[in-house]
């Protein structure tokens, strides 16, 4: 089997509505695929097919090679969800409801307590362990849901928009735990609309507009654009000014809060890479920061999504 998750002319409309165009998902073992797109693109609807949650109009899903919804129960013995509005047992308390899950997906009681309790310590719930769901805060619930993602130990984890509710420091710990679960070889799918966090956990993604799949693969292949603006710090950004000044290569150049931005001639980049250091070296200044103005994902969202609105 060559791709955990694929999906074939994927569509959906909702009355006369074409939410979903002919979508071609394609996901590789053991990767974490960002599904990365704006409010409204289509992400949960999506993921609300793949967990056969919702019927598609017309199209194919097939997720380890088996067909969605013909062979469910088989498929999702080996995934773990995780919806965006997480858990509807308000009453249960965490312990409870966990336990229930794992019972669900076909844990042995005593495995199922047992899972609870190091997941329950894993997501950070452990002092809250006899509180009910309801009492919970949102960011509490998403954390009980992971969880409960987790409780069978899946090959493959479907996680919708995961951070939501998380605070800054509960983002960066799941980004970690997001990692180290890839290293273990598990493949995830996890949508988001936050470039960064993207670029952090993922090393595959599919960008989502208005319902239609405008670029898909491995980021460090889809980010092979090469960037001609760029952030720069140095020991002596005035000399540092005044040589780039008089390079014809360079089409604007200035000096932000302690920061140059320069924007080179695409034609002359070599040059530009070539001479600057060079340069520094020569007087003895020190090159503290040089970077790509905005980060590869976001130009590669930036031109999609025009391309997009041009097309329609
Ligand atoms: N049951 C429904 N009936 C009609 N339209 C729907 C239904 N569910 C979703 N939609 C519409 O489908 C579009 C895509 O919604 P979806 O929730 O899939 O987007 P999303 O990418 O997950 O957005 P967000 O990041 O805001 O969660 C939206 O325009 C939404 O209004």
């Amino acid at each position: 089997m060559e791709h955990v998750i694929e999906t074939k002319d994927l569509t959906k409309f909702f009355g006369k509505r074409n939410i979903i165009y002919h979508l071609d998902l394609k996901v590789p073992k053991g990767v974490v695929y960002g599904f990365l797109g704006p409010n409204g693109a289509g992400k949960t609807t999506t993921i609300k097919m793949l967990t056969a949650a919702l019927r598609p109009t017309y199209g194919e899903i097939r997720i380890f090679g088996l067909e969605i919804p013909q062979k469910r129960v088989e498929i999702m013995k080996k995934v773990g969800y995780m919806p965006e509005i997480p858990i509807a047992y308000e009453d249960m308390t965490i312990v409870e409801f966990l336990t229930y899950m794992g019972r669900l997906s076909g844990l042995k009681k005593e495995k199922a307590m047992e899972q609870t309790k190091e997941l329950m310590r894993y997501v950070g719930v452990g002092r809250l362990a006899l509180n009910k769901i309801k009492e919970l805060s949102s960011g509490q619930k998403q954390r009980v849901a992971f969880a409960s993602a987790l409780i069978a130990d899946p090959e493959l984890l479907i996680l919708d928009e995961p951070t939501a509710n998380l605070d800054p420091l509960g983002r960066i710990e799941f980004i970690g735990k997001i990692i180290s679960l890839a290293k273990e070889g598990k493949t995830i799918f996890v949508s988001s609309h936050i470039v960064s966090e993207v670029e952090k956990m993922c090393n595959y993604v599919g960008l989502i507009n208005q319902g239609r799949l405008i670029a898909q693969g491995r980021v460090s292949e889809l980010t092979q654009i090469e960037e001609t603006e760029y952030d720069i710090i140095t020991s002596d950004n005035g000399k540092a000014c005044e040589f780039l000044r008089e390079k014809p290569y360079v089409r604007e150049i200035w000096e932000e809060e302690g920061t140059i931005r320069v924007q080179v001639d695409p034609r002359f980049l070599d040059e530009f890479f070539l001479q600057f250091p060079k340069y520094l070296t020569s007087q003895g200044i020190r090159l503290k920061l040089f970077r790509p103005h905005t980060s590869p994902l976001e130009r590669i969202l930036m031109e999609k999504f025009n391309i997009g609105e041009e097309s329609d």
